[in-house]
């Protein structure tokens, strides 16, 4: 009997002892946290810390952990990097805003800017701060401030035209038509929109060869900005295994991306010596225009138009797309398809003709606008890293100083989605959010500062965020007031704002890839703008 009791108490104890290591272990993160009394995710392990913990989807991971610790601002460590992640909609918009000089630095990577980069140097979405960055960020801003748009009516003009021609070439004719990936045709409408501005070059075919090269060599690139992909980055180690074989890969991208970089400026410079050079950001500062940029400079602020879009508008136009072709979208089409009739009365031809010079249908801009909020494209935005100590406190917790050389990651995707800021519906597909109805006619309702996160805010914002909205708004208008969109019953869209992303770890979301039909409203009416559109933009660009 007395054997049963000791050797109970022994086992009690034994457990007493491993829970108390355990909680010890747990809590022990708090005390050896870099940044003291700021909440620290626990399970952190040796040398990784939580990167296991995070998986390959941050943006969801951190959005789950935000709620189950209630801490919209927590710090997390990866591998020998210490970053803060902030979620909620009002600190994220506070930290962006409010300490915006702050703010102002990136950090650098190892494989991304170690290796990618060495050759073009860095994009401006992924310089630190210094006078370069400042320098090419003025530049890249003059080129797509408002008052630049009205200069590039003709290429929105030719580039929505051609997605509407090319997908009715490509899907027939007639009532049931076949069934399309829409995917290519906007990525080729993004690309040429930024290769036209930086190089005054467009890319003719949805499947030319060039274009197919910069859109691939562009998204493995983006992989290797991702923390998930490149644990080297910040698990030292891992650098001189032998026979790396991110390192190889990074430098087989970058001779790829060099090569197509090089032909594209040759091809300017060749065009200018036959004086046939469109006005564009090459051309003006290879002839001297602009004297106060280097050839560096011009590189980098070419690569990060042609990079910042690519990806970002297809992300969102294609799952926007995607959202109005089920069977809940096709009450959304016919309210956009009403609005933009009440707007353009006469003809789909005055249409097409005002669409690319202003943005004036409300239920379109509401479209635009819930697309960027819901299908955020860049779900954990580009990191941050604090340039001074940041004091930073809110109602519920003490002051913590944030120090000066730390990582902040803000998480958009969990701060578009935020339900204290967007209400109980944030995460459905809702344009009526930003619509009010006096008269029973959509109006949209005045805006009280920044309406989504999509373009990050503050002294790094996205600088295209205007170009990108009217490239998606005029798509949006023609499409809708040509075709219903309707949903392949074979290949359906994935509508989820997180399940969406085929690619989870990359920079800029990649959608599932999901078919639609398109039916055109009426035929007879869609070949008059089209051959119209043919004769119109035929005069725009003359190779
Ligand atoms: C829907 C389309 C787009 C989305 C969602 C998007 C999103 C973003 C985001 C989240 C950032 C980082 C902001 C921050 O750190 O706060 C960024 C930066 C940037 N974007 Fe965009 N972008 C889009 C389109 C474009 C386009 C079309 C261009 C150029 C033609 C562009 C050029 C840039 C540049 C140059 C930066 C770097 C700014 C800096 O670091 O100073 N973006 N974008």
């Amino acid at each position: 009997m007395s054997y049963w009791l000791s050797a109970s108490t022994s086992i009690c104890i034994l457990i007493t002892v491993i829970l108390s290591i355990l909680s010890i272990l747990s809590i022990l993160p708090l005390f050896l946290s870099p940044i003291p009394r700021l909440f620290a995710i626990p399970n952190a392990l040796p040398i990784i810390g939580h990167l296991h913990l995070l998986g390959d989807d941050h943006a969801s991971v951190c959005e789950r952990l935000w709620r189950k610790y209630n801490r919209s601002v927590f710090q997390i460590r990866l591998g020998n990097t210490t970053a803060v992640v902030v979620n909620s909609f009002q600190d994220a918009r506070r930290i962006l805003l409010a300490h915006q000089s702050a703010l102002i630095d990136r950090p650098t990577l190892y494989t991304f800017h170690g290796v990618v980069s060495s050759t073009q140097g860095f994009t401006i979405g992924s310089s630190p701060w210094d006078a370069s960055t400042r320098n090419r960020r003025r530049a890249a801003g003059a080129v797509l401030a408002r008052p630049a748009l009205r200069s590039y009516h003709d290429m929105f003009d030719l580039e929505s035209f051609s997605l509407i021609q090319d997908l009715y070439n490509s899907t027939g004719e007639g009532s049931s038509p076949s069934s399309i990936d829409i995917r290519p045709y906007i990525q080729r409408l993004a690309l040429n929109t930024t290769l036209t501005l930086c190089y005054g070059i467009r890319m003719r075919g949805v499947y030319d060869e060039l274009l197919r090269e910069i859109l691939e060599v562009g998204s493995a690139i983006s992989l290797l900005r991702s923390a998930s992909e490149n644990y080297q980055d910040y698990v030292p180690i891992l650098r001189y295994l032998p026979g790396n074989e991110k390192t190889q890969r990074a430098k087989s991208l970058r001779a790829r991306r060099d090569k197509y970089l090089s032909f594209l400026l040759d091809t300017v410079r060749d065009k200018i010596r036959r004086g046939t050079d469109r006005p564009c950001v090459s051309a003006a500062i290879l002839k001297g225009e602009e004297s106060a940029l280097s050839d560096v400079e011009v590189s980098s602020i070419c690569l990060s138009l042609v990079s910042g879009g690519f990806e970002t508008i297809p992300a969102t136009l294609t799952s926007c797309i995607g959202s109005l072709a089920t069977s809940e979208g096709q009450i959304l089409q016919e309210k956009a398809y009403e609005d933009i009739r009440r707007h353009y009365p006469d003809s789909l031809a005055a249409m097409f003709a005002a669409s690319f010079v202003e943005e004036k249908v409300p239920y379109i801009n509401a479209l635009v606008k819930e697309a960027e909020r819901y299908y955020t494209a860049s779900a954990m935005n580009l990191p941050r890293k604090t340039t001074v100590d940041i004091t930073w406190s809110d109602k519920n917790h003490d002051a913590v100083v944030i120090p000066a050389k730390t990582m902040v990651l803000i998480n958009l995707q969990a701060a578009n989605h935020d339900t204290d800021h967007f209400g109980p519906d944030a995460d459905q597909f809702k344009p009526e959010r930003w619509l009010e109805y006096p008269e029973n006619v959509p109006v949209e309702k005045p805006l009280q500062g920044l309406p989504h996160l999509s373009f990050g805010a503050g002294a790094r914002a996205c600088s295209g965020q205007l170009v990108a909205n009217r490239v998606i708004y005029t798509a949006l208008v023609r499409l809708i007031s040509c075709y219903r969109i309707v949903a392949s019953e074979s290949h359906p869209p994935n509508t989820h704002y997180a399940d969406y992303n085929a690619v989870k770890s990359a920079l800029v979301a990649i959608p599932r890839p999901f078919k639609v039909s398109l039916v055109p409203r009426d035929e007879t009416e869609l070949r008059t703008v089209l051959r119209e559109g043919e004769i119109r933009t035929a005069t725009y660009y003359v190779d």
